[in-house]
């Protein structure tokens, strides 16, 4: 056992509870998280109905996997930040606006090879 900065008891050991617990968090908590795990929904469903092959789903669950870590982190990174400058500090921006802009870079890079799948097997079906 060890205190955290409020005195508080913390279990020490394997981390899996407050991974699950973490996970849960950034459900209910973060709207964008709900967002992208529902349109993961959809790119699996649709990946189903197109008969993506065995590579094409590979990159797909990549991509769906690099976006919801960094949606994990994002929110972990904006926790800290808004606990550290409750009110306007460039620090702050600087921060958010970086972490952010690392989700975007990924949400990016999903369309990108989400297009090379999708497309030419929508247009396909033409
Ligand atoms: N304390 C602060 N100091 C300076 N700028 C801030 C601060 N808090 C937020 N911002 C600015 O506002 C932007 C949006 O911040 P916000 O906390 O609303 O995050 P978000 O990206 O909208 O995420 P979420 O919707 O998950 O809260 C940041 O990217 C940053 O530019």
């Amino acid at each position: 056992m060890n205190s955290d900065l409020n005195g508080n008891k913390r279990k020490k050991g394997i981390g899996f509870k407050y991974a699950f617990m973490g996970l849960r968090r950034v459900w209910t908590s973060e709207k964008n998280f709900r967002i992208h795990i529902f349109i993961s929904g959809l790119v699996v469903f649709f990946g189903i109905l197109l008969n993506l092959s065995m590579s094409e789903w590979l990159w797909t669950g990549v991509c769906i996997g690099l976006v919801l870590i960094l949606e994990t982190l994002n929110s972990a990174i904006e926790a800290i930040v808004d606990y550290l400058f409750p009110h306007y500090h460039d620090v702050a921006a600087k921060a958010k606006d970086i972490s952010a802009a690392a989700v975007l870079l990924s949400a990016l890079f999903a369309v990108f090879v989400g297009l090379f799948i999708f497309v030419p097997k929508i247009i396909n079906l033409f």
